[in-house]
């Protein structure tokens, strides 16, 4: 039998990983049209998968950590290729981020967040984010 092909846009998880009031971004690596953009660790949920399930993997496969997922934060965004991407809020409960896969990391203090380029997409969220950690001050 012939699975129909989905309506449903291809899903993009990211984590805004949060520790001691800093946000972890992570400069991509590539594609060449991203490389050098800063973003959210994650990906896209693959069939099957939960889009929680995708987040912790994908945090451990770039980053070699364990993290507890949180909440939603920002609203869904559509992105240049058609996909949607979903942000949640991230602890790390185990191990300590590494660029396994991104060119670099950083610990973003909430004064620091336009420090990078960020990936356009993300922007708005990056502004939630904000205010979250305004929140927890
Ligand atoms: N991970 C992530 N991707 C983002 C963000 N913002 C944004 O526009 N994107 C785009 C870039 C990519 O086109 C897409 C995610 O693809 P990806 O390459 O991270 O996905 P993946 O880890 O599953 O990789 P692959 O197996 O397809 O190579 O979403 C973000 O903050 N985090």
């Amino acid at each position: 039998m012939e699975i129909p092909p989905s309506d449903a846009p291809t899903v993009v998880v990211g984590a805004a990983i949060i520790h001691e009031g800093r946000l972890l971004a992570a400069q991509r690596a590539e594609p060449p049209e991203l490389s050098g953009g800063w973003e959210f660790p994650g990906g896209k949920v693959e069939p099957g998968e939960t889009e929680t399930d995708a987040l912790v993997r994908e945090c451990r496969e770039e980053l070699g950590i364990d993290v507890a997922i949180g909440r939603r934060i920002g609203e869904d965004c559509r992105l240049h290729n058609g996909m949607v991407m979903r942000v949640w809020t991230a602890t790390v409960v185990r191990g300590e981020a590494r660029a396994l896969e991104h060119s670099e990391l950083r610990w973003l203090a909430e004064a620091e967040l336009a420090d990078v380029p960020w990936l356009p997409a993300d922007v708005p969220v990056v502004e939630a984010v904000r205010r979250y950690l305004k929140e927890l001050r």
